[in-house]
């Protein structure tokens, strides 16, 4: 996918990066110092650690996993992936969790 298509069409991207493992699940305990630094019309974003080192993490947290939002995510992945990857950067990390 390199534009935005339809919601349904974001919501099975999703799902198919889910069930390929693209996507990783950590659970919200191995994080720590949460603190939010601000919000958008989709959510609000925190910064943290991960487990006990001095790295920040940006979070995002959703209002609601509906249409908009998955489609808000996809757009959000691929540009970020594709700056990461302009960047020559090998491996992409991205996290979102979802309240
Ligand atoms: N990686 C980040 N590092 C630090 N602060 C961030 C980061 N990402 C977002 N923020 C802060 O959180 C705010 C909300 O970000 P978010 O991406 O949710 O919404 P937005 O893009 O600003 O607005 P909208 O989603 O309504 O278009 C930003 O304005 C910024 O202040």
């Amino acid at each position: 996918m390199t534009t935005t298509n339809s919601s349904n069409d974001c919501i099975n991207w999703i799902e198919e990066a889910i069930s390929k493992n693209y996507f990783k699940y950590y659970e919200h305990r191995y994080f720590s110092n949460v603190q939010k630094v601000g919000a958008g019309g989709f959510g609000e974003v925190f910064r943290a650690n991960w487990k006990n080192s001095e790295q920040y993490l940006a979070l995002k947290s959703f209002f609601n996993l509906d249409n908009a939002t998955a489609k808000e995510i996809v757009n959000e992945v691929i540009i970020i992936h594709s700056i990461l990857l302009s960047l020559e950067f090998n491996k992409v990390f991205l996290i979102f969790f979802f309240i």
